[in-house]
Formats: structure tokens, sequence, C-alpha cells
């Protein structure tokens, strides 16, 4: 059985824990961390058979054979090298850090170098097993354009440094457009889904984002438009947002449950 451990139990945390513990994940839940500890312990306190050590990744690496991040950027810088290391395959969330050329590359060759696997669900959106398949001929051109209602965007460092207040926000507004390096940096905790989907096809230059605050909305909206040697496609996914956390679509939850659940699976389905 796959030994797990887990960084960051907020609300993405809190439904992968949930589904090792129902056993929907075939898995041990081994150890659990977040910065917080009263939340780790709240968690802790929500599971019915699984019985994690709540203990810092350092000490959980050692009986450990995956760590999953679920927690922020920082957490990646911090601790997957670390992981890697230690021989942990790893499974990220805040794919958004990998906007910084130099982290990716790091983490790729310690991934060869120690024999791991670096697992990036798809998150928040669908069509990536097309632009997957799209990449392995010519693409020319990739946009995201995401909608959120305004307090999905709120606290983001764009949105802080200028000076935009979402509440006077009444019709839907274009708050951003860029490639998607800028959109991570711009939106950390709002558009991980834009560096999986650069990594996947044509890299975070080429990929361009829109962001667009619209209150008429109760729905995290991703559209994806690709053109390719392929022909062309466009997704559109209209998302539940958490209820625990309004910026993280439910979509993004039920991924990392799919992608760990793919680990034990003998049937492997999609490109
Ligand atoms: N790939 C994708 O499609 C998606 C990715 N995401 C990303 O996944 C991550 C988790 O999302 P979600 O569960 O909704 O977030 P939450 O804010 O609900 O939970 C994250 C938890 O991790 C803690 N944390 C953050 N950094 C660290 C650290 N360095 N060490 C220990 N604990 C830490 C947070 O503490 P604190 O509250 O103090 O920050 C918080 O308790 C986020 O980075 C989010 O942006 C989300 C949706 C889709
Ligand atoms: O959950 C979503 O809709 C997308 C998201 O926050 C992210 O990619 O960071």
């Amino acid at each position: 059985m796959l030994n797990i451990g887990l960084i960051g139990c907020g609300t993405i945390g809190a439904s992968i824990c949930k589904a090792i513990d129902d056993g929907t994940i075939e898995a041990e839940l081994v150890a659990i961390y977040d910065r917080n500890l009263n939340d780790a312990d709240k968690l802790l306190s929500t599971l019915k058979r699984s019985k994690p050590q709540v203990i810092e990744v350092a000490e959980m690496l050692k009986k450990i054979d995956l760590l999953v991040e679920c927690a922020s950027q920082e957490a990646v810088y911090e601790l997957i090298p670390t992981a890697l290391h230690a021989h942990c395959d790893v499974m990220i969330m805040s794919v958004g850090a990998f906007s910084d050329e130099k982290l990716f590359k790091t983490i790729k060759e310690l991934a060869k170098e120690n024999k791991c696997k670096v697992y990036l669900p798809s998150g928040a959106i669908v069509g990536l097993d097309g632009l997957k398949s799209a990449s392995s001929d010519e693409i020319y051109s990739v946009t995201l354009t995401t909608q959120k209602p305004p307090r999905g965007l709120a606290g983001a460092p764009y949105i802080i440094r200028n000076k935009i207040d979402l509440d006077k926000i009444n019709g839907k507004t274009v708050i951003f457009e860029g490639t998607a390096s800028e959109a991570v940096k711009a939106f950390p905790a709002n558009v991980n889904v834009a560096a999986t989907i650069s990594l996947t096809g044509i890299g975070f230059e080429k990929t361009k984002v829109k962001i667009v605050a619209n209150p008429a909305l109760t729905r995290n909206i991703h559209e994806i438009s690709v053109e390719g040697a392929f022909g062309e496609f466009t997704t559109k996914v209209e998302n539940v947002p958490s209820p625990t956390n309004p910026k993280s679509s439910y979509l993004a939850s039920l991924s990392a449950i799919a992608t760990l659940k793919k680990l034990s699976d003998p049937i492997q389905t999609g490109t």
C-alpha cells in the first residue's frame, strides 16, 4: 500500500484526506502538516479510520512514498526538492511555482536523478488530455480565459498592487491580460491551471491568459482554446467553488483524488 504524507490541510487537503480515509483512494495516510497546526489537528479530528501523525515534512519524508502538496507556491520551493532528495514521489497542486524556470529545471533533474515521479493533476480545467495529444505535433496558440466572481480573486497580489476594489465591480470586467508567466505571479492562488496548461502545451511565454471578474457568476469558469496541426478545440468548464475556499474549484479537489486513485489502478484511461 502506498504511504502518503500531505502538506496543506485546507480545502483540497481535506478532500484528499477524506478520500483516503473512506477508501476511495487505496493508500495509507501516514502524516499530515500545515503551518497552522490547528488546521492539521482539526482535519485529523474529522478522520474516522486514518490516524496520520501531525509532523513536519523533514520527519514525514522518512516514512512515506509520496508527498502531496496542496499548500502554496512557497511550499513547492521549500519542500519539493527536499522530498525528491529523499526519493519520494510528489504530487503538486500549486503548479504556478513552475513559472520559475530554474525551479522547474531543478525539480525535473532531481526527479530523474532520484528516479521519482512528479504528478501535476489537471486541476480545475478540462481538456488537458486533448492538449497533451495535440502537443505531439505543432501547436500554434493556446489561450485560457478565466472568469470568477470578484470574491474568487480577493487577496491576489495583482488586485492589491493595483488597488482594485472588487466590491465596486458591477459588471463583467477584464482584470488582467498577459502571458501565463505573468498571470501565475499576479494571481498565484487563482490560475495555477495556467501553469499546468503551459507545461503541457507551448510554455509560459506563449500561453495567453485573460482573467475576468464577473459579479453575475456563482461559478468559476475556465475556457481553453487551442489551435494546432491537429485542428482546433475549445473547452469550457463551469466549476462549483469549494465552500471553504471560493478561489479553488471543487473539480480541483476531485482531480487530485482522481490522480491518486490512478496510481493504484491497473487500467489507465486518457492520454
Ligand atoms: N492546480 C489547480 O488546478 C489548482 C491549484 N490550487 C492550489 O492548490 C493549493 C491548495 O489549495 P486550497 O486547498 O484551496 O488552499 P487552502 O488555502 O484552502 O489551504 C492551503 C493550506 O496550506 C497552508 N500552507 C500554505 N503554505 C504552506 C507552507 N509553506 N507550509 C505549510 N502549510 C502551508 C495554508 O496556510 P495559510 O492559510 O496560512 O496560507 C492553508 O492552511 C493552493 O496553492 C491553490 O492555489 C487550487 C485550485 C486549483
Ligand atoms: O480552482 C480553480 O478554479 C483554479 C484555481 O484556483 C487555480 O488554478 O489556482
